[in-house]
């Protein structure tokens, strides 16, 4: 990624996407050789606080590894940089769903507010599935302290590196049944989407949906996914 290069995307478009849909996409947010750099991370103990076997805890089958601080500059720089352009529509959807929290301009005023929380652990975290792996939809939820929208890139190259292993996104709409999206992603690309809860509008004023996220089953080969969660965990 190249310093200038988040400031040149199209902003506008990307709350648009978000507003309209829960989610939109970083078309090539990441090139091959960082992507492949930072799936290379994940053979080292090093460098991250904790591993998590999904199937012991039942949020699917696979794996993942949340980093330790200090972040990787890379996940730090993504971090402290795509926030700020986030925060208009954060504080946005705040104010459309009648709640009270509005988000700082910059990361690190954010990142304060968690940590006098109680909230200090890193939540960036690489997630890597193998055959049959999947994860179950969910929520990253890690404390009162909630940013509403949060990232992830596909590491891998999807027919290339694995089959199968579709990012999805089910909404949840009030007395009626769950919608599902797939989230085409490339290699490099990355997807805002909605942690918890968004604003909708509809015929009569706005309402609120709930979103989830997952992955289908990997087929073949091996996926590996960077999390970018603003908020952190308790
Ligand atoms: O592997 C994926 O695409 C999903 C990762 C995920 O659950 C996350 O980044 O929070
Ligand atoms: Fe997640």
């Amino acid at each position: 990624m190249r310093p200038d290069s988040l400031a040149a995307m199209d902003w506008q478009g990307i709350s648009d996407r978000l507003d309209g849909d829960g989610w939109a996409l970083l078309p090539g947010l990441l090139d091959k050789a960082a992507c492949q750099s930072l799936s290379a991370l994940y053979a080292n103990e090093a460098g991250f606080r904790s591993r998590i076997i999904m199937a012991r805890h039942g949020f699917g089958r696979g794996e993942y590894r949340y980093f330790s601080y200090p972040l990787p500059l890379l996940v730090a720089t993504l971090r402290e940089k795509i926030y700020p352009f986030l925060v208009p529509t954060a504080n946005f959807w705040m104010e459309r769903m009648g709640l009270t929290p509005r988000f700082p301009a910059d990361h690190q005023t954010f990142l304060a507010r968690c940590h006098a929380a109680g909230q200090v652990r890193p939540t960036p975290l690489l997630l890597r599935y193998g055959p049959g792996d999947y994860n179950c939809l969910h929520q990253d939820l890690y404390g009162e302290h909630v940013f509403p929208i949060q990232l992830a890139v596909l590491l891998s190259c999807p027919d290339r590196d694995f089959t199968g292993g579709e990012f999805v996104l089910t909404e949840q709409r009030p007395r009626m049944q769950s919608r599902v999206d797939v989230v085409p992603l490339r290699q490099g690309d990355g997807v805002l989407f909605a942690v918890n809860q968004r604003p909708k509008t509809g015929t009569r004023g706005s309402y609120r949906v709930t979103l989830r996220h997952g992955v289908s089953p990997v087929r073949t080969g091996l996926r590996h996914t960077l999390g970018i969660i603003f908020h952190d965990a308790a």
